[in-house]
């Protein structure tokens, strides 16, 4: 299994030139050169510590090379290709269990079996194999339940599923009884031995490796000596491969207190110089021109098929939601709840307000004040009757009463005296004609519904009243002052609820699409799922291989990446049907407007909520922080993009920045489409477009930007 001669890079299933990885604040792995070839076992063996996740994780591409001393950035190459490994063509096995814990084994299997794009009945067969080989319990059994030993050969049996051609196993054996092992290690060296497949292993138990055709041992971020294993221990006169381990430690040791004595400009880069480029093992037959064409069709066959990968996405979220009941009512009821809730709590006529009457005429039905009095909405206002002002102003003040309707002794007489001498009339010398009502000044929709009822009365007794408002300075009521006069037309056709819809619609889509996002990511990055397959979860991959000109990276996974997206749009437009469906058509909404543009509104509202969880997902890694941060953006959002109240309430300098906030403009372009029928051709609606698609493109500039700074 192993060449004499070493392997040119176009020859190797595995090259690793010059690669340092940066993490923190030291450099964990330091000018890894390492050439394996395709066939066999490579163990690689070190203390705890030592890097080998590192350099599995940077093998798989979840890190990044990064720059050495001189500046230069070392290079991967899989299968001939500088790109790291994924798709089908790697079957990868985490450090942390990293599973659906919801589902079954076989739903899982079946899972990482279908983005490989494995056929229904190979699945099942290696499905069987795998629970036996395994000793895995039932395959109905869901992998919350399994033992944590249990967990991890779950584990190990999705990095074999696919049979793929590079197997890189994080700690395989841990906790796994030595039975089991032999037979995990016999079944290794068996897929192996054709020379066709390739298994990178790290273990912590060092005798286990002499199974191994290849072993590497590390420390402190560099390899120290890589060789067959019989061939170490005849070299270093040892009975196992832990004697070779410490006394190479002891070597390296020795060899670091002789070059601090010597003067250091001597030895340029010790590293690169102690780490030699190693030549495992190519299977003895292969030519430098077969393994090329091997590994074109390796590569060529890793492709995962987009029609598979998005099934079993589906089947994988339809069983997430299934398991998961809170889930489908977070996606689905919670959108219906918060608007029912909204549309039943905010901005619906005011009833039942208790107001206090005061009459100083006799209330007769042949007097104005009894005709008031007779015509007001028993539903809307409960009047209550006092015998003098300042009685009622008493149960005013102790909030007893919302308002208090004030009507002088000679109102009828000198309403008809006014109304005889019309234009003519003195103010002063008709005082008693006008009805003085006092309001509580801070609560402006009450002085809005007690106003609304007075002057449907008033109209209603076919007399024309003039309305007019001011605040007495000497206290905190609004007074409200009835007259008679024409051409007075208040508006009140447009409730509450209308003005406060539209924004409550978007804010709903918005961040509904933010929990999705970010959620869904952040959990799958939690739970490590991500690592196994990382291009599954996250679509950001998808956008950055468009911008990296996605070509020159080999293999590539995007329809995989492209169908959790689609499943996440699809979710998309399932709530804003269900949203604007609550609020049009059960709620009877107007919409004087497009729909069409109403759904687009949504729609690109949603992808903006999209864009921002994308840029949580990359900065944060739990799901508490998450929530937090979700939330946290909530009522800033909600407050000041104008939902609650007009922007006008805003002072200047807030408002030139809150205008241009992601959903402002969009809330007045709904508001405009919804209630005065305005449709794309209309400034606003157009800016509202603008806008949100430009923070759309920001925050995922943005995220790409992060994402990659956080990779490194
Ligand atoms: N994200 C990170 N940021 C900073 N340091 C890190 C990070 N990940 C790992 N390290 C450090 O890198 C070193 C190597 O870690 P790594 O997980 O690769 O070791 P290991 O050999 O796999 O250990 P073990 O066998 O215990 O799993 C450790 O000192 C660890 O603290």
């Amino acid at each position: 299994m192993v060449d004499s001669e070493p392997l040119s890079s176009n020859s190797s299933a595995i090259q690793l030139t010059d690669v340092t990885v940066h993490l923190g604040n030291k450099d964990v792995l330091r000018s890894i050169n390492l050439s394996i070839g395709s066939g066999g076992i490579f163990a690689l063996l070190g203390p705890s510590g030592c890097g080998k996740t590192t350099l599995m994780r940077t093998l798989v591409g979840r890190l990044h090379p990064t720059s050495n001393h001189d500046g230069t950035v070392g290079t991967i190459s899989i299968y001939d290709k500088f790109s790291h490994a994924f798709g089908r063509l790697v079957g990868f096995m985490p450090q942390e269990t990293a599973l659906h814990t919801t589902n079954t084994i076989e739903e899982e299997l079946f899972f990482y079996g279908r983005l490989a794009n494995m056929p229904t009945e190979k699945l099942q067969q290696r499905c069987q194999f795998l629970i036996h080989l395994l000793e895995l319990p039932n395959k109905s059994k869901l992998i919350r339940k399994l033992s944590g030993g249990q967990q991890r050969r779950v584990s190990f049996a999705l990095a074999l599923i696919h049979e793929p051609n590079l197997l890189i196993l994080d700690e395989p054996t841990v906790g796994v009884d030595p039975l089991l092992r032999r037979k995990i290690w016999q079944h290794l060296t068996e897929i192996t031995m054709n020379g066709n497949r390739t298994a990178i292993v790290t273990t912590h138990y060092i005798e286990e490796a002499r199974q191994a055709n290849i072993v590497s041992f590390m420390r402190h971020g560099q390899l120290l000596e890589t060789d067959r294993p019989d061939k170490l221990l005849i070299k270093h006169n040892q009975q196992n491969l832990e004697g070779v381990f410490l006394e190479l430690c002891e070597e390296r040791h020795l060899l670091h207190i002789q070059n601090r004595s010597r003067d250091k400009v001597h030895l340029k880069n010790p590293l690169t110089i102690m780490n030699k480029i190693c030549q495992p093992f190519v299977s003895s037959s292969s030519s430098s021109s077969r393994n090329r064409r091997c590994c074109a069709a390796i590569r060529s066959c890793a492709r995962p098929s987009f029609g598979r990968s998005f099934y079993a996405l589906l089947i994988k979220d339809l069983l997430k939601f299934q398991r998961n009941p809170a889930m489908l009512i977070i996606h689905f009821l919670v959108p219906i709840l918060q608007i029912t809730l909204f549309c039943l709590c905010v901005g619906r006529k005011l009833t039942n307000i208790s107001v206090g009457f005061v009459s100083r005429e006799i209330i007769q039905s042949s007097t104005t004040s009894g005709l008031i009095m007779e015509k007001i909405d028993k539903n809307v206002i409960n009047l209550i009757g006092y015998k003098s002002l300042s009685d009622a102003q008493r149960m005013f003040e102790k909030g007893h009463l919302s308002g208090v309707i004030d009507i002088g002794a000679n109102f009828t007489r000198e309403i008809l005296a006014k109304v005889e001498h019309c234009s003519f009339a003195d103010e002063n010398e008709y005082s008693d004609a006008q009805v003085l009502i006092y309001v509580d000044q801070t609560n402006r929709q009450m002085i809005y519904a007690i106003a609304e009822e007075i002057i449907r009365v008033l109209k209603n007794t076919s007399m024309d009243f003039k309305l007019g408002f001011w605040s007495s300075s000497d206290s905190k009521h609004a007074l409200l002052k009835l007259g008679r006069s024409a051409n007075d037309q208040l508006d009140f056709e447009f409730t509450f609820t209308h003005f406060m819809v539209p924004g409550i619609v978007l804010s709903v889509i918005f961040f509904m699409n933010v929990g999705l996002t970010a959620l869904s990511l952040v959990l799958e990055q939690s739970d490590g799922t991500q690592d196994r397959v990382w291009i599954t979860g996250h679509y950001l991959i998808f956008l950055q291989h468009q911008l990296e000109f996605s070509g020159v990276l080999g293999v590539r996974s995007d329809e995989i990446v492209l169908s959790q997206l689609i499943i996440h749009l699809m979710i998309l437009i399932i709530q804003i049907v269900i949203v604007l469906f609550t609020a049009l058509v059960i709620f009877e909404l107007p919409l004087k407007g497009s729909l069409i543009c109403t759904i687009l509104l949504c729609a690109i509202q949603g992808l903006c909520g999209m864009t921002f969880g994308l840029i949580i997902s990359t900065i944060f890694t739990t799901e508490i922080n998450t929530h937090q941060v979700t939330m946290a953006a909530f009522y800033p959002v909600l407050l000041l993009s104008g939902i609650i109240w007009p922007l006008e309430g805003q002072p200047m300098w807030l408002r030139t920045i809150t205008t241009w906030l992601p959903m402002t403009k969009a809330i007045e372009a709904m508001r405009g489409v919804l209630l005065k029928g305005w449709s794309i051709k209309h400034l606003i609606v157009q800016q509202a477009f603008a806008v949100s698609f430009v923070w759309t493109i920001c925050f995922l500039i943005l995220t790409l930007l992060i994402f990659n700074y956080r990779r490194l």
